[in-house]
């Protein structure tokens, strides 16, 4: 057995600022900078990262991507929170916004990571599109307007060690968070932007979150816009961190809320002795998976 590297270099403290977000981009942005800001200056530990939900500048809307999208990294929101980073020296995962790709005229659903110097060290378009039909539930087609991302991304957090960033239906399909766990990743978090809804949140959030966690014995930190029953899609809210043991450590409510959390270096390494599935995975068995592995037909 060789020994369990430490994805986690240093304790990491996180900040989930839970907001909802309308039809005034202005406004939107503004009302998130006062709530970080709150956030760096209320934490009682100084804040490492902050994370911010899907479509935080904008209405989730697929009529409305269109109109509020932006190029990156010369658009306005870019240019905005890379200056909030920059300023108060934190990591500032800028949630998502519709991004316009010049090139080809597509739109995606996109999150920027941005270093304490304010640079872009992360780039993830959402690679899942969320289409779902739910009769009498939900109806929601981002494809209409939205085209998926092609990549898987890992990157790292200097100091702290690396993470992989999906958003929101992305956190349904548990590969990209195993891409980003293991070797050579080796990441410690999966981050998700996302605005589950209620219908499917009280279902699945917490338990998708805590799968993602226990599958790959890593953080899972997830970031939603706070519930607006005046707003035409009715987040869930309740964002979450849960740790690699699959425990929910800090989780808000519907409203507005920042939650806190401090991620523990050691915890990963101790999940991973005490429960050693990284040296007991049989690739032998499940190395097809792609492709269609072979079953027993006995
Ligand atoms: N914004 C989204 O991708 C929503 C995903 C969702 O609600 C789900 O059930 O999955």
């Amino acid at each position: 057995m060789s020994a369990i590297a430490a994805p986690l270099k240093k304790t990491l403290n996180v900040a989930l600022i839970q907001l909802s977000a309308g039809f005034d981009k202005a406004k939107n942005l503004n009302h998130f900078k006062t709530h970080i800001l709150k956030a760096i200056g209320e934490s009682k530990n100084k804040l490492d990262l902050v994370v911010l939900p899907e479509c935080f500048n904008s209405p989730y809307s697929v009529s409305e991507f269109r109109n509020y999208a932006e190029t990156i990294p010369d658009g306005e929101t870019t240019q905005f929170l890379s200056a909030i980073a920059k300023e108060h020296q934190i990591f500032l995962v800028g949630g998502s916004i519709p991004e316009l790709d010049k090139t080809n005229d597509k739109i995606y659903n996109t999150s920027v990571t941005f270093d304490p110097q304010g640079k872009i060290v992360g780039k993830h378009r959402k690679a899942h599109l969320f289409d779902i039909d739910i009769k009498g539930g939900i109806t929601f087609k981002e494809s209409i307007t939205l085209t998926g991302g092609d990549k898987a991304t890992v990157y790292d957090l200097d100091g702290f060690g690396k993470v992989g960033l999906g958003i929101c239906y992305d956190i349904r399909f548990p590969e990209l968070a195993q891409i980003a766990a293991r070797s050579p990743n080796d990441s410690f978090a999966m981050i998700y932007p996302g605005a589950f809804n209620t219908t499917t949140g009280p279902l699945h959030w917490h338990l998708l979150a805590r799968a993602r966690a226990i599958d790959n014995q890593i953080y899972t930190i997830v970031c939603s816009p706070a519930r607006d029953l005046n707003s035409g899609y009715h987040a869930y809210g309740h964002s979450l961190v849960v740790d690699p043991y699959g425990k929910i450590i800090a989780e808000a409510g519907e409203g507005e809320e920042i939650v806190y959390a401090q991620l523990d270096p050691e915890l990963i390494t101790k999940v991973r002795q005490g429960i050693p599935i990284n040296y007991q995975r049989r690739f032998d068995i499940y190395n097809n998976v792609v492709d269609g592995a072979t079953v027993s037909d006995v």
